[in-house]
């Protein structure tokens, strides 16, 4: 696993290949990150060992490990294959306080980790990479606070570094309100904390808009397979007392948000990329993919024989006017790229709240579209995207943020922008352990 080291080695700006003819490949995607991330949590929260199958092993899968077992729980990696990860939880189901974990840059781990730290045995310290100090914290650990926790900020107030001391008691019926318009995965964590408390819980979201609502469904739709129980109706979420225990053995499904750039270049340079092992039915935000990648001019199809997805185009894009991202911002970056080599304007709405992801995406995608000649603005929920005639375009070196979708946004650009070069590209090690073979890989 991981050494908790913040940055890779950077090397030189990578110097992304252009397409030089249609692609034809069929991609192999590792598993998903959301669902592995879960998997991992709701596996630590039970009391019998669990075998994920298929699992994501990158940057905030390896956090993610890192920090359960720090907290008492076995992550036994298996000798022939790393995508096998056998879960075992602490003997009593409680975890093992007094310590501190190392959340990187990945929000699944700062939002989700606090939340099951809620029953360790003592204090729980939080650190992450400088940029992580910029994401929102707060709506989560005043939740946790509601729960009967107590959080000590060492820094700013709602941002990393804190202290989260766990409740001396897991019972009683609790009333949960927060606002989670900034992040989804507020709501994901306090459902996770839930899921094994001893009580009824109820969490109601008093924000005017929630993004990311798949993510929420895909908790409460994993908890359930636990056979955790969850009802919702708008806005509020109550969780009866139960003990979750994941089935002995999960597989992963493929991560459908890592596929977007691979199904995107067919768009971009024409031709036709495949993707194995596409689910027929997925709570991932990725099965928007083929609806998304249709308003821009793609033609989708998908073999529910064989679960594959084949993405095709001649190369011509069009605008998509206006689209609704907030059940899907962690797609926004791709489809960017895609938006701004198109033949007609596009406006995402619905995005505000991705000015606290990995950097402030809104103002990064702005700033870097217009590097390479691209014409793009900022709206107060999302970002305008007007087409530019090809020729008007030029390489640049691409700053990438530390953010992985950043990264694989400048690798789209340069399949049809000549020496467009990519600062650290490793940072798509994130999510995706090895973009660039794989990238090599479909254009080859
Ligand atoms: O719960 C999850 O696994 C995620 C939820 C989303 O977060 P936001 O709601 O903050 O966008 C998404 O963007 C992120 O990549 C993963
Ligand atoms: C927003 C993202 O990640 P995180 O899980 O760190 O929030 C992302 O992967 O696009």
């Amino acid at each position: 696993m991981s050494n908790h080291t913040n940055t890779f080695p950077i090397s030189s700006p990578w110097l992304a290949p252009v397409a030089v003819k249609p692609l034809d490949a069929t991609m192999q995607i590792p598993g998903s990150k959301s669902l592995s991330n879960r998997y991992l949590i709701l596996a630590a929260l039970g009391s019998k060992p669990v075998t994920l199958e298929g699992i994501l092993r990158s940057r905030d899968t390896e956090l993610m490990m890192d920090a359960l077992t720090t907290l008492g729980v076995q992550c036994i990696i298996d000798e022939r294959d790393s995508t096998i990860v056998t879960v075992i939880p602490p003997a009593d189901r409680k975890f093992v306080g007094n310590t501190s974990i190392y959340c990187g840059l990945a929000g699944t781990v700062m939002r989700f980790v606090p939340a099951i730290a809620l029953y360790a045995d003592g204090p729980v310290r939080f650190d992450g990479d400088e940029q992580a100090y910029k994401r929102p914290m707060k709506p989560v650990l005043d939740g946790l606070e509601q729960l009967g926790a107590e959080v000590i900020y060492h820094g700013v107030e709602g941002f990393l570094p804190f202290t989260l001391i766990p409740p001396s008691t897991f019972d009683g019926d609790k009333n949960i309100s927060i606002d989670s318009s900034s992040s989804s995965q507020f709501i994901s964590g306090l459902l996770l904390a839930a899921s094994t408390w001893n009580g009824e819980v109820t969490i109601t979201h008093t924000g005017e808009k929630l993004p990311s609502m798949p993510h929420i469904r895909m908790t409460m739709d994993d908890i359930s397979k636990a056979g955790g129980q969850v009802e919702y109706s708008q806005s509020l979420w109550k969780i009866p007392t139960r003990n979750v225990q994941l089935h002995s053995h999960i597989v992963v499904e493929p991560d459908l948000s890592n596929a977007a750039p691979f199904v995107c270049a067919a768009l971009i340079a024409g031709g036709e990329v495949r993707i194995a092992r596409w689910p027929a039915e997925s709570t991932q935000p990725g099965a928007l993919l083929p609806q998304y990648l249709r308003l821009f001019g793609a033609q989708v199809e998908y073999d529910s024989s064989a679960h594959i997805l084949s993405v095709h185009s001649d190369g011509i894009i069009n605008g998509a006017g206006m689209l609704d991202l907030s059940p899907a911002g962690e797609i926004a970056p791709t489809l960017a790229a895609v938006a701004a080599l198109a033949n007609s304007d596009t406006t995402f709405t619905g995005i505000s709240h991705l000015r606290g992801h990995e950097t402030d995406r809104l103002k990064a995608l702005v700033t870097e579209i217009k590097r390479f000649g691209g014409n793009a603005e900022e709206t107060s929920d999302g970002l305008k995207i007007s087409s530019v005639a090809r020729n008007q375009l030029h390489g640049e070196v691409m700053e990438t943020y530390a953010d992985h979708r950043m990264a694989t946004f400048a690798a789209m650009i340069g399949l049809v922008v000549p020496n467009t070069y990519v600062v650290n590209i490793e940072t798509t090690r994130k999510t995706i352990p090895d973009f660039v073979h794989m990238w090599m890989t479909m254009l080859a």
